[in-house]
This record gives C-alpha cells, sequence and structure tokens, in this order.
C-alpha cells in the first residue's frame, strides 16, 4: 500500500541546511495501523507531510497504492484524495457549517452532486456521533467534537490511506478519549493508518507495529508487544524511559 524508499529531505535555515530525514524507508500493508513515535525535531511530522506530498521528498521514492507520488506528472489532487490528513488543528472553515465543511471537497473536487454529498456526509457524521451537529458552525463544537468532524471530512473523500498528525495533541484531555475512540474504530473496520502520536496506551492498543523515529532517522520498529517490553536500541530504550 506505502512504499516509501530512502527518503532524504532538507531544509535550508538560516544556521544552514538541515537534514530532516535522513534514509527512511517505510513499508505500510494495506489495513495496518502504524504509530509513529519519537523525541521532538526527530522528523515525524516532516515523513508524514512526505506521504502526501505537503512536503516534497528531495530523494528516494514514495509509492501509494502503485502510485508514484514523486512523479511530477502525477497530479497533487489525485494524491490528496488517496491520501487523507488529520493534522492537530482541525483546520475546519469556520464560516460555514460542519456539514458544509464536509461536503465542500466532495462538491469542488469531486464534482459530486449536492444531494448526494449531504447523504454521504450525514452517514459520516453518524459514523463520529455528530449527526446532530450538521447544521452548527465549527465555533460551537468542543476541540474533540471539531476533530471528529476533521476526521469525517477527510473520510469523505474514500481515502485509501489516513495520516493522523498529533491528532489529540491540542486538546484538553477529557476529549483526547473520543478521538482516538473513532480512530480506533477506524483501524477496526480496516483503514491502513500512518499516525504521529504521544498517546503510548493508543500504540500498545492499536498499533500493528511502533516506529522510533530519532535524529531523521528510523531507530527501531516492531510489533507493540515487542517494542515496549524489549525495545533494543539504546536511544529507544532511553526515550521510552523519559516518557512511561
Ligand atoms: N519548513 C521547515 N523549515 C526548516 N526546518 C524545518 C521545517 N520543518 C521542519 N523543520 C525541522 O526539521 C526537523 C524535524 O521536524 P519535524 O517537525 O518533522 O519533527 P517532529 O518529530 O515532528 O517534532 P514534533 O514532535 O515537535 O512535532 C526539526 O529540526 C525542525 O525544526
Amino acid at each position: 500500500m506505502i512504499t516509501a524508499k530512502n527518503i532524504h529531505k532538507y531544509f535550508e535555515t538560516p544556521s544552514g541546511t538541515l537534514h530532516a530525514l535522513k534514509d527512511v524507508s517505510l513499508t505500510v500493508k494495506p489495513a495496518e495501523v502504524v504509530v509513529v513515535i519519537g523525541p521532538s525535531g526527530s522528523g515525524k511530522s516532516t515523513f508524514l507531510r512526505c506521504l502526501n506530498r505537503l512536503e516534497y521528498a528531495d530523494a528516494g521514492s514514495i509509492v501509494i497504492d502503485g502510485v508514484n507520488i514523486l512523479d511530477p506528472k502525477c497530479a497533487i489532487n489525485a494524491v490528496r484524495a488517496e491520501v487523507g490528513m488529520v493534522f492537530q488543528s482541525f483546520n475546519l472553515f469556520p464560516h460555514i457549517t460542519v456539514l458544509e465543511n464536509i461536503t465542500m471537497a466532495q462538491i469542488s473536487v469531486r464534482k459530486t452532486r449536492k444531494a448526494e454529498a449531504d447523504k454521504i456526509s450525514m452517514e459520516l457524521l453518524e459514523k463520529v456521533g455528530l449527526s446532530q451537529k450538521a447544521a452548527a458552525y465549527p465555533d460551537q463544537l468542543s476541540g474533540g467534537q471539531q476533530q471528529r468532524v476533521a476526521i469525517a471530512r477527510s473520510l469523505a473523500m474514500s481515502p485509501k490511506v489516513l495520516l493522523f498528525d498529533e491528532p489529540t495533541s491540542a486538546l484538553d484531555p477529557e476529549m483526547v478519549g473520543e478521538v482516538l475512540d473513532v480512530m480506533q474504530d477506524l483501524a477496526k473496520e480496516g483503514m491502513t493508518m500512518v499516525v504521529v502520536t504521544h498517546e503510548m496506551g493508543f500504540a500498545r492498543e492499536v498499533a500493528d507495529r511502533v516506529v522510533f523515529m530519532d535524529d531523521g532517522q528510523i531507530q527501531e520498529e516492531g510489533k507493540p508487544e515487542h517494542f515496549f517490553t524489549n525495545p533494543q536500541n539504546e536511544r529507544t530504550k532511553l526515550f521510552l524511559k523519559q516518557i512511561l
């Protein structure tokens, strides 16, 4: 489903060139849930953003469902429709309703008729437990509810893969669970997911595989039951000691 090979990413900064991703390779199978953890600045977000071309990898190859997304001929809209992304900040449009936030891309990008887009969107709102909020505006919702709408909006494009970049980091603690529950339901339904998170409970319970990044590299990866109980790499051990 996702085959990322030998990815390098450089950023030009005032203090020189920063080598943010150093030869990162990762394969994600269909319906697999991969959780990426690691210290701040280790390259987790940059890697995730390369997977839907929010960042363009400087070297390497990324093939998603048979499509080489680094091919300049590969249309960016096609990539974004295949690979959905949920961000830390929910990024809903404040001036339109919850329902319109979800129908918007279906109507403008997919050219779905409004009645059909409304129907699909109501089903998705039902799925995330928010059908009663269809006519509300984003600022009338809690953070957890807004993030669930953002997930419904991503699902509206029927993505093959969903990327999550710290989806609960901006939430008050009491709202984290409701978003993780929706993500867990998606995992059970067979959605292919790559999740950057600090929620180790989610990593333990939902991930098929945990990937540890540090210093722009994947240092270690494994099934959660092995990864958390028997880490091999010294950096992983130190990181887990600090956070657990
Ligand atoms: N657009 C950019 N320009 C310059 N440097 C960048 C840019 N984006 C990221 N970086 C740098 O690349 C490195 C990796 O950043 P990245 O955000 O991927 O790390 P991260 O592991 O996701 O961190 P966090 O957990 O704090 O979000 C950091 O040193 C960061 O400062």
